[in-house]
């Protein structure tokens, strides 16, 4: 069973021109797909697509085999897809812990061990619990922000660039996690990442779009030894 399968999926911000068109992609429990492309390729709207932030325009998108609803985002949560936008969408005033809090279950018993396991894959953040989002280091943000979408328990994760704003060594300490949770809890992740090198390091597949479409899916350690292919695939070739 696949944790994400995408048929055919017209994406975009107008019926009768998407932007994103045809997109056939799976992605498995415990697999980390790197989403790939040049500048307005249509990576963040295929993600917020799959997060229900935009009406789908065509096409079908099943989470574990049930097919989802479109344009809605509350569903999508509920369905385990969980989007770490390329913002980080933070509260600037509110400390690491208490966004971590408000992710954690409700249930006290259940939120304190969440919690401290969230912690557990960016240790960092101990150390940070008081201080508002807004005063975090650009890493830290990002860490905070993954660890909040980890506390929702996603089934898959969506991160739009990563590194954004990142030196490539925090980011290289940061995709490391992701392998973990692939890897412990199953969780499949779709990875949008402009360090090319390191997405594809740690992605298991690496799915191109250029112009929309999918140009390239290729396993990741073939695509990071013939990088000719991947730049052709840029260029929609
Ligand atoms: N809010 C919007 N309204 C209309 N068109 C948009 C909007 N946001 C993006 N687009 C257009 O949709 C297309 C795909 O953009 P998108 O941001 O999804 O690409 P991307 O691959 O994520 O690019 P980048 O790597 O630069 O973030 C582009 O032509 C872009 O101009």
């Amino acid at each position: 069973m696949s944790a994400l399968r995408c048929v055919g999926v017209d994406a975009g911000y107008a019926k009768k021109s998407p932007c994103v068109r045809g997109i056939d992609l799976t992605v498995q429990r415990g697999e980390i797909i790197a989403l790939l492309g040049p500048n307005g390729a249509g990576k963040t709207t295929l993600l917020m697509t799959l997060a229900g932030l935009l009406p789908r325009l065509g096409g079908e998108v099943f989470v574990d085999d049930s097919a989802t609803s479109s344009g809605n985002p509350r569903a999508a949560v509920r369905a385990g897809v969980v989007l770490v936008p390329d913002d980080r969408a933070l509260f600037r005033n509110l400390t690491t812990a208490q966004h971590l809090k408000l992710a954690a279950p409700r249930r006290k018993s259940a939120a304190a061990p969440a919690i401290q396991q969230a912690l557990g894959y960016f240790p960092a953040l101990t150390r940070r619990l008081d201080v508002a989002a807004g005063d975090l280091s650009g890493g830290e943000q990002q860490m905070l922000a993954i660890a909040r979408a980890l506390l929702q328990r996603p089934r898959v994760l969506l991160i739009d660039e990563l590194s954004m704003g990142l030196a490539p060594i925090i980011v290289e300490s940061i995709l490391p996690v992701l392998r973990t949770v692939a890897e412990q809890d199953g969780t499949a992740v779709i990875l949008v990442e402009q360090h090319v090198r390191l997405a594809l390091a740690v992605a298991d597949q690496a799915v191109v779009l250029a112009h929309g479409e999918v140009a390239l899916t290729e396993a990741a350690g073939v695509l990071a030894a013939d990088l000719p292919r991947l730049e052709s695939a840029y260029l929609g070739s």
